[in-house]
């Protein structure tokens, strides 16, 4: 049963001009997309940069305004009222960002940061605050003395386990995480993935998992959508995406992971060569089952530099 479900969700921004800066465009960032998240699962988001991502995580959560459509909690519509003060929806959904360091208010403590959303939806006395904060850096493994230091004294991994204990702080039900290790080298990124995973099968929380890098998502979700121009070309569990992709963005998106395995790798390229021949062969435009035509000359561009990039062994 799902807990939230997102319907026909629209996100326009504004484009203003003229000498009276009235609004003469818009920008149509996301473009009527649907979801519904289950306790425990992780979904994931995917697509390459300008997709939408950024705003479907914004708008979920209330940093951003939604043109149409609707989000339902627990049975409620909350679509005008996420960002109320003291709302279950502002407690229990919470988000991470890719850049923990300008996330994290550089003139608080950490123990300032990690209490104040403790302080806006708990009201617990000094020191049943105090026990959550020492519970909270024992979660995310570091020790109480951070407690007292301000974030610019930890490293980039530090700041996202401090970022994520301000997340977990008030045990929410979603966590949007945006690309959250992105901006981490390669093994860190490791520690805080597994970290995440961690306390997701021990908090039973479900995650949106936001990012343009499908090797990280087939790793923390059990549910992918792949995102082109505001909306999803393809869903899936995670079997459906990387063994069976049915959209040609999928399978363009597939074969830009670079391929480390060594054993197969011509069979493999062959192989794409073909599908990708085929389908371009026998599809002058892909049609989604709404009928909006996707331009694949259009399509092609970015991911084909990719592919080619990785077809010539370059990567
Ligand atoms: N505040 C804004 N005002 C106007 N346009 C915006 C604003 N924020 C985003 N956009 C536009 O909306 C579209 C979607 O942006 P978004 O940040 O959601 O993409 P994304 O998929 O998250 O990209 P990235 O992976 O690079 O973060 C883009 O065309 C972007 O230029």
């Amino acid at each position: 049963m799902s807990f939230m479900q997102i319907n026909d969700l629209k996100v326009y921004y504004p484009i203003r001009g003229g000498f009276f800066n009235t609004v003469v465009d818009q920008v149509t960032a996301v473009d009527g997309i649907s979801l519904e998240f289950e306790k425990g699962k992780a979904y994931g988001l995917v697509g390459e940069s300008g997709c939408g991502k950024s705003t479907t995580g914004k708008s979920i959560i209330g940093l951003e305004k939604i043109t149409s459509g609707s989000i339902v909690y627990e049975g409620q519509n909350v679509t005008h009222n996420r960002r109320g003060r003291g709302s279950s929806y502002n407690r229990d959904i919470q988000m991470i960002f890719q850049d923990a360091h300008s996330s994290l208010n550089p003139r608080k403590r950490v123990q300032d940061i990690i209490a104040e959303p403790i302080r806006n939806f708990l009201n617990l006395s000094p020191d049943e605050e105090k026990r959550r904060i020492n519970e909270l850096l024992a979660i995310v493994g570091m020790n109480e003395d951070a407690k007292l230091k301000y974030p610019h004294e930890f490293s980039g991994g530090q700041k996202q386990r401090i970022g994520i204990a301000r997340a977990i702080a008030c045990n929410p039900k979603l966590i949007i995480a945006d690309e959250p290790v992105s901006a981490l080298d390669l093994s860190v990124q490791a520690q805080v993935l597994n970290f995440m995973k961690d306390i997701q099968q021990e908090f039973g929380l479900s995650y949106l998992f936001i990012s343009h890098d499908l090797g990280v998502v087939k790793h923390m979700c059990d549910h992918i959508s792949i995102m082109y121009k505001g909306r999803f070309v393809e869903s899936g569990n995670r079997q459906d995406i990387y063994t069976n992709p049915q959209h040609i963005y999928t399978k363009r998106l597939l074969s830009a992971i670079p391929d480390v395995n060594p054993v197969g790798r011509e069979e493999r390229k062959k192989e794409r060569i073909e599908v990708e021949a085929n389908y371009t062969a026998n599809h002058k435009n892909y049609y989604d089952e709404n009928g909006k035509v996707f331009d694949l000359k259009k399509l092609s561009t970015t991911h084909f530099v990719a592919m080619s990039a990785h077809e010539k062994g370059g990567i």
